[in-house]
């Protein structure tokens, strides 16, 4: 593709074959007068693990960040277009960020549990909302859920921030799953993890994947395609002395690796630029 070609380029759209949760379509996305993503329409596909793949800068992250209104919180953030969730816009002027977050959970690249006991930072959500059921019976599902049931349930009362880098994170999961939101996002949850660690993180998003629908930035490609049913591959516009990231396909993920569509797709999987 000539750098004139990507400039005007724009990715034809991906029409799952299953049902989708989110309907997100970005039209621009902007940090204060810096167009960060353009033109990238994004299903988000039930029970299926979707990858957002592409080099550093493409606006992976901002894209899923723009999915449950996390980049709110960045006053210079704006976002037109539309992300629809079930076919309810949760950019409407009506619609709470809060409840939002609340459906569509979020896991960090950084394993941040709050400086508080396991089962506190579990139990953490289901208390700010005021849950009236038995905490401790929801507690342990979540943890067996996010595989970690066995290592703590001895020592639920320690302290969050004592368990190893791996476990800090399935805590984290854990803590995302325990108001059984309908989406998670995870945002490079294996970057700060070792490759035994990085394993049982993946075996896990295999087994939520049955509960709920997760949407995954990755920087490993091997990750993508070992996890990934769809994937999203952006790159970076840079042809008008800019740097914005726009989608450039999206498929099955043995699809895009396997048979791209796209010149840059191509070099990108063949590990040609980064
Ligand atoms: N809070 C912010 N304020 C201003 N610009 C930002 C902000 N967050 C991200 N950007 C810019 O938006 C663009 C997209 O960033 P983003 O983090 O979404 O990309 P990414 O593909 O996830 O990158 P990486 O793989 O390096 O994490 C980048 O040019 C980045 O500098």
């Amino acid at each position: 593709m000539t750098m004139a070609a990507e400039a005007n380029f724009v990715a034809d759209p991906f029409t799952p074959e299953g049902d989708t949760v989110i309907d997100c379509k970005v039209d621009k996305i902007f940090y204060g007068d810096f167009l960060a993503v353009r033109d990238s329409v994004v299903p988000i596909e039930k029970n299926k693990i979707t990858a957002f793949i592409g080099p550093s800068g493409c606006g992976k992250s901002t894209v899923l960040r723009s999915l449950n209104r996390m980049n709110d919180l960045i006053n210079v953030f704006r976002f037109e277009g539309s992300v629809m969730y079930h076919g309810q816009d949760i950019y409407a002027k009506k619609v709470d960020p809060v409840v939002v977050r609340r459906y569509i959970g979020m896991v960090f690249q950084q394993p941040n549990p709050f400086s508080m006991s396991i089962f506190d930072n579990v139990a953490f959500g289901l208390r700010l909302n005021k849950y009236k059921g038995d905490l401790e019976e929801k507690v342990q599902k979540a943890l067996e859920r996010a595989a970690l049931w066995n290592e703590v349930k001895d020592k639920l009362k320690n302290s969050g921030l004592s368990l190893s880098g791996g476990q800090q994170q399935r805590l984290c999961i854990a803590r995302a799953i325990a108001t059984e939101p309908d989406v998670l996002l995870m945002d490079e949850p294996c970057s700060a993890l070792d490759p035994i660690a990085t394993r049982q993180v993946e075996e896990l998003m295999l087994d939520l994947r049955s509960r709920f629908s997760v949407a995954l930035v990755t920087h490993n490609m091997q990750q993508a395609t070992r996890v990934g049913d769809t994937t999203a591959f952006f790159s970076v516009d840079i042809s008008k002395g800019g740097r914005t990231g726009y989608l450039v396909e999206m498929g099955p993920t043995a699809q895009v690796f396997d048979d791209p569509q796209q010149q840059l797709t191509k070099d990108y999987v063949a590990g040609e630029f980064s």
